[in-house]
């Protein structure tokens, strides 16, 4: 997927680049960029972002707006632009532009979302702006644009107000480490109610588990910066909200940084060598030598890497977005397959029961119309494995599709998995929907699993046979 998605940039930054030199550290910007190409993709496909190959040293990062309908996350967004454009740091980009978001259909879910860009001093941001609150909730689920970090629109006039509460939900479960708050609309609220409003945001901060004590809260009027008729409560507090976001929203880890992990995709067997599993660096390094840790479908093993290979070549040392062949000691090839995940020892761990936030795609787009319920299966996909499912549902008795909400898994085998990992649920053929893991549960027995969806499953068939007599 990665190739797919770069090389049209490359060819789109390419096209703009007048010499070889320029063409040159296209190339190299390109090579060195494994962080995260959907971003990329999205980014620098922008005429405007193409000519400015050349800046991109600052730091990258991908934030948005979130909060109640109507509290003025458009009208935000559209005047971070203005004041950007002002610096020469965006283009600016009006309401209607931002409002019009082009369907994101990348993942065959129809998402509206606009992502626009702007760059201040120390970093480049891609910022999305969701026209309804179901894209927003989709978005965040399905990871369409992975936030390191959202901007949370609070009106003064109405305060905190039940999607508030949704969307800081969600970032939370979706792993949003750190939030700015923008109380909007000052200019329509006395300074009384400004406070009142701030004091109820950094409660509920806290009420979320973030640091409502020290979350920046910048008290102004989007609409008065965007008409750029009161500087003081517009322009100069827009300046002060990026002001927060570069020094608040902590740049993500960079992959290369991270410890190694691959998820396996295939397996096979060169006579005279041993086995090689192949595989896409998801994150960090590995060097020919390392001890590595295999695991998955409960089982794992330690062992060495004694050999790497790219596109038929060997080296010495694979780094994340690299799809390669690694040569594993004493492993027999018909022992792995493919769903196995491939890391430093001691960084993956193995689990059958979890947690998930999850939406469920509805019939138009794509999903089923049977809802989800109590102990149905389905087929978790994720990584490069798949495994049957039980479900649960902890705070209802069904999840409609259409609908967002928490849902246990129960796998019958263990498998590689972690806090926020994103995952596909399917049942046969169709996408009945995404999640985002929020939480590992203690693993459980599968046998005790089964006994307790037989007795489910009589329970049932008796309160239907008492319904027919
Ligand atoms: N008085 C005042 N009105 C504002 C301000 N910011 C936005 N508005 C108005 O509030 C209304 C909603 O603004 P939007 O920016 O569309 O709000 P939104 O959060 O994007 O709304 P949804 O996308 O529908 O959730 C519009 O009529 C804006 O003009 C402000 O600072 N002051
Ligand atoms: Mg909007």
């Amino acid at each position: 997927m990665a190739t797919f998605l770069v090389r049209p940039l490359l060819e789109s930054s390419m096209a703009t680049a007048k010499s070889p030199l320029l063409l040159k550290s296209a190339k190299q910007f390109f090579c060195v960029q494994k962080l995260n190409f959907s971003i990329y993709s999205r980014l620098y496909a922008a005429p405007v972002a193409a000519k400015k190959v050349y800046t991109r040293e600052k730091p990258h990062l991908n934030i948005g707006t979130i909060g109640h309908v109507d509290h003025g996350k458009t009208t935000l967004t559209a005047a971070i632009t203005k004041v950007q454009a002002g610096q020469n740091k965006a283009t600016f980009k009006d309401y209607a532009d931002i409002d019009n978001a082009p369907e994101e259909k990348k993942r065959g879910i129809t998402i509206n979302a606009a992502t626009v860009e702007y760059e201040t001093d120390v970093r480049h941001y891609g910022h999305v702006d969701c026209p309804g609150h179901a894209d927003y909730i989709k978005n965040m689920i399905t990871g369409t644009t992975q936030m390191d970090g959202a901007i949370l629109v609070v009106a003064a006039t109405d305060g905190t107000m039940p999607q508030t509460r949704e969307h800081l939900l969600l970032s939370k479960q979706i792993g949003i480490k750190r939030l700015v708050v923008f109380v909007n609309k000052a200019d329509a609220a006395d300074k009384e109610m400004q406070e009142l409003v701030e004091m109820e945001v950094r409660e509920l901060l806290n009420e979320f588990g973030y640091d409502g004590d020290h979350t920046p809260v910048i008290i102004g009027s989007a609409l008065k910066a965007l008409e750029g008729t009161d500087d003081e409560l517009g322009v100069s507090k827009v300046k002060e909200l990026l002001k927060a976001v570069d020094e608040y929203i902590e740049t993500p880890v960079r992959e290369l940084d991270r410890p190694f992990f691959m998820a396996i995709d295939g397996c096979f067997s060169i006579p005279g060598r041993g086995t090689v599993v192949s595989g896409k660096i998801e994150r960090g390094v590995i060097k020919k030598g390392d001890e590595v840790e295999i695991m998955g479908f409960d089982k794992k093993w330690k062992t060495n890497v004694t050999g790497i290979e790219m596109f038929k070549k060997s080296l010495d040392r694979g780094e994340a977005g690299d799809q390669l062949g690694a040569l594993v000691k004493g492993i027999k090839r018909e022992e792995l397959r493919r769903g196995l995940c491939m890391g430093k020892p001691g960084t993956m761990s193995m689990h059958n029961h979890f947690e998930a936030q999850v939406y469920l795609l509805s019939k138009d787009e794509g999903g089923r119309n049977k809802p989800v319920t109590k102990f149905c299966q389905a087929i978790t996909f994720c990584n490069t494995w798949s495994q049957p499912a039980l479900l649960e549902i902890p705070d209802k008795d069904l999840l409609m599709p259409g609908e967002d909400g928490k849902l246990v898994f129960n796998m019958y085998r263990k498998m590689v998995l972690e806090k926020n990992q994103r995952f596909t649920i399917r049942d046969g053929q169709v996408t009945m929907g995404y999640g985002v893991v929020s939480n590992i549960l203690p693993n459980r027995d599968p046998e005790e699993l089964d006994e307790t969806r037989k007795k489910l499953k009589k329970e049932r068939k008796a309160a239907e046979e008492e319904q027919q007599e």
